[in-house]
């Protein structure tokens, strides 16, 4: 059997549905709303799981599914080089969602990540520790100020409502996903111009454990012609 992880509830789980039942694959929740079995018609030896999508990558890494649906950004987050133990089989085309940097609006005089360097500086000499940014994705903000240059900063660990850190005053900035900018905006935040770290979207991703059977790899082969991969 080839193991199928798909998100177990909310827009991520429908249109996942509706991107297999496009290509003739039909994938639904069996049982109760509340049980997370699933069905998969339309091909044989594919099993369907229902996760959560924060779970996904992991569940690749260790082998548990062979095949998942997630957010890209979630696979870049929750595995460390993430290219060394998945691979990316289609982006799927919904589920969009920008991973940004955004500062208080009233910083007029920081529009760049050069700006925001020279304002952890001074930040820094006024109040005497650094720049706070909330996230929930420590790994892709920290690789990204890295490569940027930016290093006069400290993560603060927001797992939801992470505009809202800024106003309680926890953070000075944040680094969240945003699709339509509403969040944002209600929080008086704005976001760097330089400051996208990921443009994430759906993604089915394969794991790249070597352990798989000829069987389950010959299932693979099915499963992308099918899908027209
Ligand atoms: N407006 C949005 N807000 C949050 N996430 C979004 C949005 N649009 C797309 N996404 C994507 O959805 C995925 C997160 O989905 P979801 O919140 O169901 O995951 P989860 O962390 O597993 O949730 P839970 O822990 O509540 O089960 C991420 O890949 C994210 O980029
Ligand atoms: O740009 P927008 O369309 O306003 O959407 C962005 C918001 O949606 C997500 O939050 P979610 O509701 O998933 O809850 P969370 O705070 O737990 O992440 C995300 O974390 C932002 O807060």
């Amino acid at each position: 059997m080839l193991k199928l992880g798909v998100p177990s509830k909310g827009r991520l789980m429908e249109k996942t549905f509706d991107w297999f039942g496009a290509r003739g694959i039909g994938l639904r929740k069996s049982g109760s709303d509340r049980e997370y079995a699933g069905a998969v018609e339309g091909i044989d030896g594919v099993e369907l799981v229902l996760l959560s999508a924060g779970e996904i990558p992991r569940e690749l890494a260790a082998g548990n599914i062979h095949l998942g649906v997630t957010g890209s950004d979630l696979v870049r987050e929750k595995l460390a080089n993430w290219n060394a133990q998945v691979s990316e089989l289609a982006s799927m085309g919904f589920g969009g969602a920008d991973l940004i940097i955004a500062v208080p609006q009233v910083w007029v005089d920081v529009s760049t990540l050069d700006d925001l360097d020279a304002a952890a500086a001074a930040f820094r000499r006024t109040h005497g520790f650094r720049l706070r940014i909330a996230t929930k994705y420590h790994r892709l903000v920290r690789d990204f100020m890295r490569e940027q240059g930016v290093a006069d900063y400290q993560l603060v660990d927001s797992q939801g409502a992470t505009e809202g850190t800024v106003k309680n005053e926890t953070a000075e900035a944040i680094a969240d996903i945003t699709s339509t900018g509403e969040t944002l905006r209600a929080n008086g935040l704005k976001i760097l111009d330089d400051g996208l770290i990921h443009a994430s979207q759906a993604t089915l991703f394969r794991g790249r454990r070597r352990d798989w059977s000829d069987a389950q790899r010959a299932q693979l082969k099915t499963l992308q012609m099918v899908l027209g991969l």
